[in-house]
């Protein structure tokens, strides 16, 4: 799933395998604190009693930490860490090679899990559950199951969106976990750690403007400030002051709020051509020529999370908000038209 290039989306890309800038323990990960408080009561547990962890499963948009977290679960607990993701297993057999190389209390992560084949999914029911493989080995009449016993790993899965995850699937991890975007005092503190380690000079001011405009994204935050970096290099800057932050972002086409020209594109058309809404997410995929599964993972999560749209069962809503944004008035009736769409619901 790929987007246009733009620099806040939240999709990886090569410079992010910058690996200095990741957490290397439940106590250097800045924010969720909920969702950090019980994993780490989990890992106490499960290593006092010298068993494997339970199965984790965490879920939210991309660059909140669901790799970051799969790692330092693994580091935690004192064993090994082997990873995949979903469309890399394409047969059974693929994912019956990992898992026999398991040792016990191994952690095998499987990024995007919700992108695995039903064939090599039923594969990993008995092995969740029960340690053990179900091969069927031959064809037609000749073909016969066998039985493995596999070492006691955990699983550690991680996906975008939860609705595309089988319930069967779904209910065999004993830990899920729902990761939220970040407060501004946190990415605050996730960028003063990332200049710290950049050797970056950056006053307060600074930290807090890369902050609010990473999109609750930690991933955006790094590289915010990575690019904000290269503008204060070439302008000879010692320290990242918010001006200097401020120029830079705004030359980077990134607005106050941390929405760039993709999100404005999104939130134009519907103003401009839907007059608002609703619209049909396969019409606005259509209109700005973007794969649906991006705009959905990608750039409505946040733009929800903003109060700037709403899913109806008509299609997406602007709210007033977003027309503020955009610099226009709302409509008189809005509250009204919008309120006999909910009425609908
Ligand atoms: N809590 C955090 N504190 C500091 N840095 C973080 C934190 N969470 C994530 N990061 C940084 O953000 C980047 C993205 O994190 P990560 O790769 O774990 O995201 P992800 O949720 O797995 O994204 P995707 O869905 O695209 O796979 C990494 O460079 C990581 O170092
Ligand atoms: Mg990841």
């Amino acid at each position: 799933m790929t987007t246009s290039p733009r620099l806040i989306s939240s999709e990886k890309r090569g410079e992010d395998v910058d690996t200095n800038l990741r957490p290397q323990t439940l106590d250097e990960f800045v924010g969720q604190a909920a969702a950090r408080a019980n994993l780490k009561v989990f890992v106490e547990a499960a290593r006092g009693r010298g068993e494997a962890l339970d199965h984790v499963l965490f879920v939210g948009p991309p660059g909140l930490g669901k790799t970051t977290l799969a790692q330092i679960m693994a580091k935690e607990m004192g064993v090994n860490f082997r990873s995949t993701s979903g469309p890399v297993i394409v047969k059974a057999g693929d994912l019956a090679a990992l898992l026999t190389n398991l040792e016990d209390r191994d952690v095998l992560f499987i990024d995007e899990i919700h992108r695995l084949s039903p064939a090599v999914e039923e594969i990993l029911y008995p092995a969740m559950e029960d340690f053990q493989l179900d091969l069927i080995i031959g064809e037609g009449p000749a073909a016969r199951s066998v039985k493995i016993d596999l070492a006691r790993f955990t699983l550690v899965a991680a996906t975008t969106r939860l609705g595309l995850i089988t319930n069967p699937l779904r209910d065999r991890f004993g830990i899920p976990v729902r990761l939220n975007f970040y407060t501004v005092e946190e990415l605050e503190l996730i960028v003063r750690r990332g200049a710290r380690i950049l050797g970056l000079p950056l006053s307060d001011d600074g930290a807090t403007e890369i902050a609010r405009r990473a999109r609750g994204t930690p991933r955006i935050a790094g590289r915010l400030l990575r690019r904000v970096r290269d503008f204060a290099t070439v302008a000879g800057a010692e320290t990242v002051t918010r001006t200097i932050a401020d120029e830079a972002l705004l030359r980077l086409e990134v607005d106050a709020l941390g929405l760039d020209n993709l999100d404005r594109r999104y939130l134009s058309m519907i103003l401009q051509n839907f007059g608002g809404g609703p619209v049909g997410i396969e019409t606005i995929a259509a209109g700005l020529s973007e794969p649906r599964d991006a705009i959905e993972d990608i750039i409505e999560p946040y733009l929800i999370q903003q109060g700037f749209i709403q899913r109806t069962p008509r299609g997406r809503v602007l709210t007033a908000n977003a027309w503020k944004h955009m610099g226009l008035e709302p409509p008189r009736n809005m509250a009204v038209v919008q309120g006999r769409l909910f009425e609908e619901e």
